[in-house]
């Protein structure tokens, strides 16, 4: 009798835990949202236990490749790009867990391309939220390497706080064989953990290279070592499991920025256009008709432009539509010429970055020359 009783509550146990397992680990697997002030979001949505020696780090997953799926372990191009959840790359990476509290956030899971003003404007409120609390010490962005740059730069304008704010990314998808995203995120958490990162600017963290996102842009179509920076270098680099800086910014950054997006809702419409030989004046028409608030020009060497692209700008310029001088050859400052803005040394797409945040201040453009010469 009593063998039996056994037997039975056994079996009760045996049949719920088969009958509820799927259901609490289904439960686990939920992706979380990020809610618009909701603090209690500032609570680890993924890890288990706290640490109080540790420091707390909040990854914000946006997609790209590094959450990207292919169908085999050799496919590195053709893949889905933003596939995976947010808590299967926390899960992927276990290691980061010894070094900080990690909480995971899902922005949008998107390929990079497909970020919009709206998410640059979403990600960068949630960080000042996030960061303003003393419950995160540093955050890790994880995003496409397409626009990783814009990105990068924009939060490198916007955020407000010293804290430490770490881009990263994958060039070969999670499922490929020496996949680069994990240690890629190994590595930013290691950053944005570390004390002397602090009041460095916007990071980026790929390749065991620290860069600061003014001056890191992506070089190579395919390749792991896309990311480089041209001409003004590394802030410093990872070597065996520590950051070493050797350099800083002289841009202004961060908490030393005066671009505010608290209360804004839509950045101006700025769009890029082409210069090279034969190039027609249409392009700047069609900008103007459809709204562009600025313009920025990608032009030929140190930012020249053609006799039909001038007559582009100087047509936008009497329609009220602010335009920047950039180059499009991938190094290098515009020298200043009058009557006309220039990017400084940065490209095309940072320099959009720029105008966009530059315009919700102000049209002048001795002011917006200003900060080109110093941000
Ligand atoms: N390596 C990558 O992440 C490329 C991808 N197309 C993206 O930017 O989302």
């Amino acid at each position: 009798m009593k063998k039996w009783s056994i037997f039975l509550i056994g079996l009760i146990v045996t049949i719920t835990a088969v009958v509820m397992g799927p259901a609490l680990f289904v439960e686990t697997k939920a992706v979380s949202k990020a809610p618009e002030t909701d603090l209690d979001a500032l609570k680890p949505t993924v890890s288990e236990k706290q640490d109080t020696d540790l420091p707390n780090i909040a990854i914000l997953a946006t997609g790209g490749t590094i959450a990207g799926t292919g169908s085999s372990s050799t496919e590195t191009t053709g893949y889905k790009s933003g596939d995976l959840a947010i808590e299967t790359l926390i899960e992927a990476v276990p290691e980061m867990k010894k070094i900080a509290n990690i909480s995971g956030e899902q922005i949008v899971n998107v390929d990079s391309t497909d970020i919009t003003n709206e998410i640059l404007l979403k990600l960068g409120k949630r960080i000042n939220e996030l960061l303003a609390s003393d419950d995160v010490d540093g955050i890790v962005v994880t995003h496409g390497t397409d626009t990783l740059e814009e990105t990068a730069y924009f939060l490198n304008l916007v955020v407000k706080s010293d804290k430490p704010v770490v881009l990263t990314a994958a060039m070969r998808p999670a499922t490929a064989m020496s996949a680069d995203g994990p240690f890629n995120l190994y590595n930013a958490v290691l950053l944005a953990s570390d004390k002397s990162s602090r009041g460095k600017g916007v990071l980026v963290a790929l390749n065991d290279r620290i860069a600061s996102a003014r001056n890191i842009t992506k070089t190579n179509t395919t390749a792991t070592d896309t990311f480089k920076s041209v001409e003004n270098g590394y802030l410093g680099a990872i070597v065996g499991g520590k950051p070493y800086y050797y350099n800083e910014t002289t841009r202004l950054n961060t908490t030393r920025s005066v671009f505010d997006i608290s209360k804004i809702d839509a950045l101006p419409q700025v769009d890029i256009i082409y210069g090279y030989q034969n190039s027609p004046t249409y392009m700047y028409t069609a900008a103007v008709k459809n709204g562009a608030k600025g313009i920025v020009v990608a032009a030929p060497g140190d930012g020249t432009l053609s006799s039909k692209a001038l007559e582009g700008v100087q047509e936008a310029m009497k329609n009220g539509v602010v335009v920047v001088r950039s180059s499009r050859v991938g190094s290098g400052t515009v020298s200043p010429k009058e009557g006309f803005i220039t990017s400084d040394s940065l490209n095309p797409q940072k320099a959009r970055i720029l105008l966009m945040l530059a315009l919700t201040q102000t049209k002048d453009p001795v002011k917006i020359q200003e900060f080109y010469n110093q941000y």
